[in-house]
């Protein structure tokens, strides 16, 4: 079972209205008109909508150009090149990271390391597991502008200045952007290894498997080819119009489940994956949140939350569980199913199938988004929080300065920042949550550095808050993010409560004011505060309710000393 993706619906109260908004979507010939790349499928108006339809047809698209690729990470490997370090955000940096730990790196391929963050301590630590003169930088950004991979780019180039002479510099550099964006063009005058031209009308969430996807894993090595294949099939299964019968359409299916049960309140989609595929959960996340919230409506993808009893969810939930392989898919998910949840099981053959899940979410998106009526392919929302961080970054440039609220309650290495009526961090929590009304989720922001510790000291934190309210709870990494569920936050219907948290800086890193220069008036500890407190202001702006944390010790010890307090 190759490039199959099988779903197994058990839809309980829903099964009517999935079965007329398949009905409603037959009659109205949806799938052909998304093949057609009709835009009236989602808006009335064409912008952002026809020149965003590329995926449709991209495995196809990308055949012809794998020997390039191949060349390409021929070369690299004869120069000697061992390590690689991709600096991208949300689409542009998450499915590679997703290959990256499903595939292990084949004997004599470069290592990968994905980062997309602006923590000090985060960069710090890739830095000093690099060997430079054997590193290659991928610069990953489709608009070429984005604040965190361009400032990350900068700095890698100045410390490769410090051990290359300047001409041989652009060799531990390439660059996959569309064309005509400015990083091409400084790619070209820095003389780069090599770049890759995107097709424009792939959007970052849609890019998987593109070059955005495949140059990152071909240099580990994985086989792309195959990857590629699977999601050239799993693009024809969704190419047929019934949505039953001998051959169902998955896509068309699973978005059918996921817009009709927003539609019915149950907007929160509890994801399950199998260890095999890894995080495919974080790349589902950023694809369905920011394609589906906006204009007040929205899926909450809900993550890495360990299942529970039926009793600890409300009424709101609708469960995913994508498995490869065999056995076991439906482990802890019976109990739900007799309790009524609707749920749903995706399997893929084996772990290669990630190419037809890229494709088969992708289309399902599509259809959920337009059962809500929104345009999945805009993320409208996404701006406010970058102005506000801009505005603040700007200020800070003239006074040196940024705006810090005063700890009002401290315990434990955890303080409180802002205006609280609490003794403890604890109660502060205990006090916010339990004002998270019927049909609300809870969303912890972490602007810390991410590792395995602090993952698991958030999800402890995560199941420790969903048992206590029985809403849903996510965690996401700032900024990692805001470009990712930071649409939704803004742009669904005003559920979420927020809780951000932010560590002390051990050693802060420079950024650059331009590559090759060794000026820099901010440093990323500066960014990473500015984009803090510029998306609490675009938050509170959007009348969110925000609780601000701040952790002076190790973020996971203070963060267990938090959980044993609310237990
Ligand atoms: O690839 P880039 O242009 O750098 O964009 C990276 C990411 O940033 C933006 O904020 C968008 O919200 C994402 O959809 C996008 O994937």
């Amino acid at each position: 079972m190759t490039g199959e993706t099988a779903l197994e619906l058990f839809l309980g109260t829903l099964a009517s209205e999935v079965k007329a908004s398949v009905e409603a979507m037959t009659r109205d010939r949806i799938v052909e008109r998304i093949w057609r790349k009709d835009h009236t499928v989602w808006k009335p108006e064409p912008e952002e909508i026809t020149n965003r339809l590329g995926w449709l047809h991209v495995a196809e698209a990308m055949i012809p150009r794998l020997p390039e690729v191949d060349s390409f990470v021929e070369e690299v490997r004869s120069a000697g090149l061992t390590q690689a370090v991709l600096l991208g955000m949300g689409g542009s940096s998450l499915a590679p990271e997703v290959l990256a730990r499903i595939f292990p790196r084949r004997p004599g391929f470069l290592d990968l390391t994905v980062l997309d963050t602006t923590h000090p301590d985060a960069i710090a630590r890739v830095r000093d597991r690099l060997d430079l003169k054997r590193s290659l930088f991928i610069v990953a950004t489709k608009s070429g502008g984005t604040v965190e991979t361009i400032s990350l780019f900068k700095y890698f180039y100045n410390l490769m200045l410090d051990v290359r002479p300047p001409h041989q510099v652009g060799g531990h550099f390439c660059a996959i952007t569309d064309p005509g964006s400015g990083l091409e063009e400084r790619a070209r005058s820095l003389a780069f290894r090599k770049i890759f031209l995107n097709d424009p009308e792939i959007g970052g969430r849609y890019s998987a498997l593109s070059y955005f996807g495949l140059v990152p894993a071909a240099l580990m090595g994985t086989d792309i080819r195959t990857i590629l294949e699977r999601g050239r099939r799993a693009a024809q299964a969704c190419g047929v119009a019934s949505p039953g019968g001998a051959e169902p359409n998955p896509g068309l299916l699973l978005g059918s489940v996921l817009g009709t049960a927003a539609r019915a309140g149950r907007d929160k989609m509890t994801l399950m994956v199998d260890p095999l595929l890894a995080n495919l959960a974080d790349w589902v996340e950023q694809l369905v949140a920011e394609s589906t919230g906006k204009e007040g409506r929205g899926i909450l993808p809900v993550a890495g939350e360990p299942l529970g009893p039926p009793d600890v969810y409300g009424d709101d939930r609708v469960f995913v569980w994508v498995g490869a392989g065999k056995g076991g898919s439906w482990q802890g998910l019976e109990a739900l199913r007799e309790a009524g949840f609707p749920c749903v099981g995706i399997t893929v053959g084996d772990p290669h199938d990630v190419g037809a899940l890229f494709f088969v979410w992708e289309f399902a998106t599509a259809v959920a988004a337009h059962l809500l009526g929104v345009n999945p392919f805009d993320q409208p929302n996404v701006e406010s929080a970058k102005i506000q961080a801009k505005k603040m970054l700007g200020a800070y440039r003239e006074s040196g300065t940024l705006p810090r609220l005063p700890a009002t309650a401290e315990q434990e290495g955890l303080q409180v920042l802002g205006h609280s009526p609490a003794a403890t961090p604890a109660d502060a929590l205990r006090r916010f949550v339990d004002h998270v009304s019927q049909g609300g989720y809870v969303a912890i922001q972490a602007y810390v550095p991410p590792d395995q510790e602090t993952d698991r000291s958030l999800g402890r934190l995560q199941k420790t808050l969903r048992n206590r309210t029985r809403k849903a709870v996510t965690v996401g990494y700032g900024p990692r993010f805001l470009h990712s569920t930071g649409q939704l936050h803004k742009g669904d219907a005003g559920k979420g409560s927020f809780i951000q948290i932010s560590s002390d800086i051990s050693r802060d890193v420079p950024i650059p004011d331009a590559p090759g220069e060794p000026a820099s008036s901010v440093t990323f500890g500066a960014l990473i505060a500015a984009q803090a407190h510029g998306d609490r202001e675009a938050l509170l702006q959007a009348g969110r309710p925000v609780l601000r944390l701040h952790v002076t010790r190790k973020v996971a010890e203070a963060l267990d000393r938090l959980c044993e307090h609310l237990d």
